[in-house]
């Protein structure tokens, strides 16, 4: 990056705006339409959902100092909370003094689920479907002849056998699917559908239930970083105490489902914010990522931390990244759109190797920051601005305020409020 010096939080919204389309090589234009001054129109959010009545804004900022595969990349990220922004800026430049992330993907494989039922012997029908396994195959990439041309379709049929009290046994037919670079949800629900009759004169059953699984199990993406001693080290804590700290957390985490829960909501703080600025389905990512982390039958943390042979840290994040380039709103939202092109990502597989080192980044921000100094600090430094527009603050007295309750050490909207009537009265 041309200017790794300039403090980009300082600079005004509008520099910022000039300096992202700067280092991106994208219009101004494009940068004002990702920062909703010219972004989502109401005529195209009213074709989006239904019974639109306007458009909720969130904040949306960039991310710097990411650095993934050896690519230099901004990261957008749309959130709510502050100091997510702030503290993968910060990981991100940690990380890249080790080299940057490592991240990588399997093939874009979803898995449909159908559900048959009603069966006089639902052993054999499985080994029925089995053997017609090329057939249903050969059917369910015809469905979507784009998506085969792209090099995509059905890859895989495996059937299996459950039983419940309500239900007695069944099986549940899983058709692995590549969906190539969309989330894929439509094309796997399609083919479903089309197969059920077939399904249904092979197995003499009823097919009920025809729908992807949010659990990809086969579509993972993973991310690594190595960060040496000295990255690590800051005020009075050393690198390894910082390094064995944040260990310590992790098998925490790792060892109780009630610690794990927040550990990975550190994670999704990244992921999600990125998800939602390209226009992908988070409630998709979220319902993925919390099954695959209790996928041995307890909850467990998404990501690792550990020490290599030379003291390094080392963290590694593993999740069902079903996140697409084309589909669902990535190419109706003109904001994702843009998003999607500052990213310069050009397949799916290369979104989800950028959120999953933004997901890592934000579980090692709160992990340095928890096995430090504690979360407060630099969290409610940044949530004081907050506080102080909740309490009625207005203009130049946001800031003032924030810097106020800060210097005070209590971030809290019934001081905030005192301080205004103060303001008010004198
Ligand atoms: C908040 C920081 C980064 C401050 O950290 P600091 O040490 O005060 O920061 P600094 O002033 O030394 O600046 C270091 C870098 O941070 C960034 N930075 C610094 N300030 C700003 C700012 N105003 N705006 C934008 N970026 C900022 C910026 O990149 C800067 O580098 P520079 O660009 O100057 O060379 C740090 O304390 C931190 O990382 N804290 C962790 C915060 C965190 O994890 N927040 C997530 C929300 S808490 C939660 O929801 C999840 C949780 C915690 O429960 C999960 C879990 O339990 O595992
Ligand atoms: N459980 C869940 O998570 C569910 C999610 N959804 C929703 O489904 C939507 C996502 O579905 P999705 O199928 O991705 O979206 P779309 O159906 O909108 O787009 C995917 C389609 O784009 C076409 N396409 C063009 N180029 C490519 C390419 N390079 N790679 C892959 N496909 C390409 C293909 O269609 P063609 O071959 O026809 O040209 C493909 O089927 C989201 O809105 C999600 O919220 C819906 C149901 C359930």
């Amino acid at each position: 990056m041309s200017d790794q010096a300039v403090k980009f939080y300082n600079l005004s919204l509008e520099e910022r705006r000039q300096w992202v389309a700067r280092e991106a090589g994208i219009d101004l234009a494009e940068v004002e339409i990702l920062s909703g001054i010219r972004g989502l129109s109401q005529e195209q959010a009213d074709a989006m959902i239904e019974n639109v009545i306007g458009i909720f804004g969130m904040p949306l900022g960039i991310a710097r100092y990411f650095r993934v595969n050896g690519r230099d990349v901004l990261v957008p990220m749309v959130i709510e909370e502050p100091s997510v922004v702030a503290s993968a800026s910060f990981m991100a430049k940690l990380v890249r003094a080790g080299g940057g992330f490592s991240a990588t993907t399997t093939a874009p494989e979803m898995i449909g689920q159908m559900q048959i039922l009603d069966l006089d012997d639902a052993p054999t029908a499985r080994l029925k479907l089995l053997e017609h396994r090329d057939e249903l195959l050969e059917a369910a990439s015809a469905v979507d002849p784009v998506l085969q041309k792209l090099g995509g379709g059905a890859r895989d049929l495996q059937v299996r056998l459950l039983e419940h009290p309500a239900l007695g046994a069944y099986l549940v037919l899983h058709l692995v699917y590549d969906v190539r670079d969309a989330m894929g949800a439509n094309a796997v629900n399609t083919a479903m559908e089309r197969l059920a009759p077939r399904v249904e004169h092979i197995t003499g059953g009823r097919v009920h239930l025809r729908i992807l699984t949010n659990l990809a199990e086969r579509r993972l993406a993973r991310a690594r970083c190595t960060l040496p001693l000295e990255t690590l080290a800051f005020d009075s804590y050393t690198g390894e105490q910082v390094r064995d700290g944040i260990i310590a957390a992790w098998a925490f985490a790792d060892s109780d489902p009630y610690r794990a829960a927040t550990h990975n909501k550190g994670i999704m703080n990244g992921v999600d914010a990125v998800v939602i600025a390209t226009g992908n389905d988070w409630r998709a990512i979220e319902a993925g990522a919390h099954a695959y982390a209790a996928r041995s039958g307890v909850y467990r943390p998404l990501s690792t931390w550990g020490k290599d042979r030379e003291g390094n840290l080392v963290g590694t994040l593993e999740m069902p990244m079903a996140v697409g380039i084309v589909g669902g709103a990535t190419r109706v939202h003109p904001a994702a759109r843009v998003a999607l092109k500052l990213l310069g990502v050009h397949s799916a597989a290369e979104l989800a190797e950028v959120i999953v080192s933004v997901g890592l980044a934000q579980n090692l921000a709160a992990l340095r920051a928890l096995a430090t100094e504690g979360i407060q600090r630099g969290h409610m430094s940044l949530h004081a601005r907050q506080v102080a527009i909740a309490a009625g603050a207005v203009g130049d007295q946001i800031e003032r305020l924030a810097s106020r309750l800060v210097e005070e050490k209590t971030v809290r909207i019934d001081r905030a409020q005192e301080i205004l009537k103060e303001w008010s009265a004198s």
